[in-house]
């Protein structure tokens, strides 16, 4: 299978994904692409195959058919460690969070930061110094509100919640974030929260993928949405030339894509 044609900017993308589970097709011959400097939601009904998509491109499933670049390089993800290693961070909807354990330790929570020299090579101590300096500085740089880095998770809301995750995942996420519906579980107040700390992480340059069934936070938001049906891509919309009814219609089939639109979009 040759590789998927894309254009400099496409920073990941994807030709032809095809998942089947038994005589159910999951992923149907999906397209996908995410350009540099982009908020791209994706979106569609229940069971279009949005989460199959998504975990195909980023390691949690291995499609039996299809390809999938990052930077322009064919890349076979095994598992999400690999994915993770290329530099595509997930958000997950239950959140990846433990709310027993304080904030900076959430941050760096399976990739701690061990003493210089021996403290840390053989006795494997923590460097808790540096770990707190940094999570506050990351924390800061996405203005999340947070006074102490050394307070339990459970101490905060669920907007500042979903911020400490975010920043879990900004902070090492090098080239690509994906957010599973981050605000499914927020209040008002909270999601706008949540929706400023996207277009940071995409200002400070990297793309995010947006799932949610939210269409207010996605034409908040998004600068394209890709719209999902019946396992694959059905369109690419600009939503400043389409309207939410417009958009639904797309989703559930009842209006018909433009060639443009079909094509991946302008
Ligand atoms: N592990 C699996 N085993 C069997 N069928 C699966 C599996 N994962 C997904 N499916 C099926 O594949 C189809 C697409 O599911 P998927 O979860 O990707 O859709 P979705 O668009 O994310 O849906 P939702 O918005 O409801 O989460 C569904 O019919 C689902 O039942």
């Amino acid at each position: 299978m040759s590789a998927p044609e894309t254009n400099p900017e496409t920073v990941l993308s994807a030709r032809g994904l095809v998942k089947r589970y038994g005589s159910v097709t999951a992923i149907n011959g999906a397209d996908f692409d995410l350009r540099a400097g982009e908020v791209l939601a994706v979106i569609g009904d229940n069971g279009a195959g949005k989460s199959s998509l998504i975990k195909a491109l980023t390691g949690a499933l291995t499609p039996d058919e299809g390809s999938i670049s990052l930077d322009g390089r064919q890349v076979s993800f095994r598992n999400t460690l690999d994915a993770r290693a290329a530099g595509i961070e997930t958000v997950y909807q239950d959140l990846a969070v433990i709310p027993a354990l304080d904030i900076a330790t959430n941050v760096y929570l399976g990739r701690e930061l061990r003493k210089p020299g021996i403290l840390g090579s053989v006795f494997r101590q923590l460097d808790k110094k540096r770990m707190r300096h940094e999570a506050a500085g990351h924390l800061a740089d996405l203005k999340i509100g947070i006074k102490s880095v050394t307070q339990n998770v459970e101490t905060l809301s669920g907007g500042q919640r979903q911020g400490v995750a975010v920043v879990r995942t900004a902070a090492f996420g090098k080239r690509v974030i994906v957010m599973d519906e981050p605000t499914a579980a927020l209040g008002v107040r909270e999601t706008g929260m949540v929706i400023e700390l996207i277009r940071k992480i995409r200002d400070r340059g990297i793309p995010v993928v947006l799932i949610s069934h939210d269409m207010p936070n996605v034409f908040a938001v998004a600068d394209r949405i890709h719209v999902h049906r019946l396992g694959r891509r059905a369109a690419v919309v600009d939503p400043k030339h389409r309207d939410m009814a417009e958009v639904v219609a797309l989703m559930t089939g009842a209006l018909e894509p433009t060639d443009e639109e079909k094509n991946g979009g302008a």
